[in-house]
């Protein structure tokens, strides 16, 4: 586990690499009992801006699932926030009684916050997911109650990368099946259908942050690579995009997918897609469980046309570990799949390394607590990204107001005519489809203003949710 000094040395690195200002101050999100206790100022060493702070940091409640790392959790403890950790995901009925109360929630791939259970939420701000995927939380009904989401949009991608180069190999060697028979006695030193990589095409469906750093290890070991993806990226090393997913698919080796969930990712390996492969090709998929019809896989392997796969992700996974976990009432299918010659099964530990997960664990918990103190909400996956500079150390009696509206006309009119009794310092404003995020420092405001601006600003028809922060 890091120490916190190396915590700290990766979250300046953090910081640093992805350019984000402001103070590392404690703050809240919106007037509550302790609205006006004064709290005192912590400031910056580095970065010489003022914390900002409207409340006690004992205010702001976390609830973290599936075992998120302890980086964040330390993160989080650091801050002064309250939080409620736990190693598993939680029922439906569990996580809507838990989701009432907390400003934010961390979750990796199981958890689904849906519209259903985000209805429940009364004080959330931001949803963090310790992971890449982003397809189990409903993005538009998050942002549509003001609720940012960030993710980790690459900290993992080695680790998968690496597991899919093991699993090329492993399933070219059928070591899978040569290590069961080893484990129940069964001597068994055969060569047949066993093949080198070196020479061998790699088709990979989708060549974002994973793809293309599959595409590298692939080339290191002496395989050819051909991509399909839906929009043109440039080719690393001597890989080749094709043009259409059919030609990947007759032309490889190898067909590993590395898409997001979406509508139309849904079986994009399906029967017709198996047949048009070569014969004794095989596939692999640690995207998301919905990308592959695994029937149709298990008929194409029992008719001998795919000669093995190597799964990562099912389209039900179990809210645990614990044995007898993944079975038929899962997955109706699984009793068969198990049953196949040369099919490796992970339980969805592609990013599942300490590198990857103390990496992820700083960097959400870095931006979730950025968006908490500060309301800056680049690299969210949901919401218009707005940040402002810091404030100077000297500057007194100023309040920033993070006002989360309705993109519709005049809106602007009407907050600023709220606020044209201070002195607009700055302010920034973006929008994204129907939502609109601004972001203002005023100054001179006494603390008797504070709650008169809140009840202004709270009284707008365009409101979606507001936070004050001093
Ligand atoms: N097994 C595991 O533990 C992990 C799984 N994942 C999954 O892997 C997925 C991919 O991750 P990244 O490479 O980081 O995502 P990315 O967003 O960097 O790349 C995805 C690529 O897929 C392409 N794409 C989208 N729809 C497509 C379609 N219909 N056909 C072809 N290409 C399409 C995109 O244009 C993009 O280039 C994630 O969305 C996540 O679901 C990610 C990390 C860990
Ligand atoms: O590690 C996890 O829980 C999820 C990994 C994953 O699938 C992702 O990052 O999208």
């Amino acid at each position: 586990m890091a120490s916190p000094q190396q915590i700290n040395n990766l979250q300046n690195s953090f910081q640093s690499a992805v350019n984000l200002g402001g103070s590392p101050g404690i703050v809240s999100t919106s007037p509550t009992q302790s609205f006006m206790s004064s709290v005192p100022r912590r400031v910056s060493a580095s970065r010489q801006t003022k914390a900002l702070k409207p409340f006690s940091t004992g205010d702001i409640k976390i609830l973290l699932l599936e075992n998120v790392n302890q980086t964040a959790v330390e993160i989080f403890n650091g801050q002064g926030y309250q939080v409620e950790f736990h190693k598993s995901s939680l029922s439906e009925d569990e996580l809507i009684e838990k989701i009432r109360d907390v400003h934010a929630v961390g979750i990796r791939s199981k958890t689904r916050l849906t519209e259903k259970v985000l209805k429940h939420a009364k004080n959330l701000v931001v949803i963090g997911c310790f992971c890449i995927g982003t397809n189990q939380v409903d993005l538009d009904y998050a942002a549509k109650i003001g609720v940012a989401v960030f993710n980790s949009p690459f900290s993992n991608s080695r680790s998968v990368a690496e597991l899919i180069m093991a699993e090329v190999i492993s399933l070219a060697r059928q070591l899978g099946d040569r290590s069961i028979e080893m484990h129940t006695g069964t001597w068994n030193k055969v060569a047949s259908k066993c093949w080198e990589v070196r020479g061998k095409t790699l088709g990979i469906i989708g060549y974002g942050h994973i793809g293309s750093q599959l595409s590298v290890l692939a080339e290191a070991f002496g395989m050819q690579v051909l991509y399909y993806d839906i929009v043109t990226i440039m080719a690393l090393g001597t890989a080749k995009q094709v043009s259409t997913l059919d030609k990947l698919l007759s032309e490889s080796d190898f067909v590993t997918c590395h898409v997001p969930a979406t509508e139309d990712t849904k079986n994009l390996l399906s029967a017709p897609q198996f047949a048009a492969m070569k014969d004794g090709s095989y596939v692999l998929n640690a995207s998301r469980g919905t990308v592959i019809d695994i029937p149709s896989l298990i008929q194409a392997i029992k008719a001998g046309k795919i000669a093995g796969t190597a799964l990562d992700v099912y389209p039900h996974e179990p809210a645990k570990n614990g044995a007898g976990a993944f079975n038929d009432e899962l997955n109706s299918w699984i009793s068969e799949l198990v049953s196949l010659p040369n099919v490796i099964l992970t339980p969805h530990i592609g990013g599942s390394t300490e590198e990857a997960q103390s990496a992820i664990g700083i960097e959400v918990a870095t931006n979730l607590s950025k968006y908490i103190n500060e309301g800056a909400s680049v690299g969210s996956v949901n919401f218009p990204e707005v940040s402002l500079r810091g404030l100077d150390l000297d500057q007194e009696n100023v309040v920033r107001v993070l006002y989360i509206h309705h993109n519709v006309p005049g809106v602007l009119k009407t907050v600023n005519n709220i606020l044209s009794n201070h002195n607009i310092e700055k302010q920034f404003s973006d929008s994204s489809g129907d939502i609109a995020y601004l972001m203002a420092d005023i100054s001179s405001v006494n603390q008797s203003d504070i709650k008169d601006i809140y009840d202004q600003l709270n009284a707008t028809e365009y409101k979606i949710s507001i936070r004050l922060l001093y």
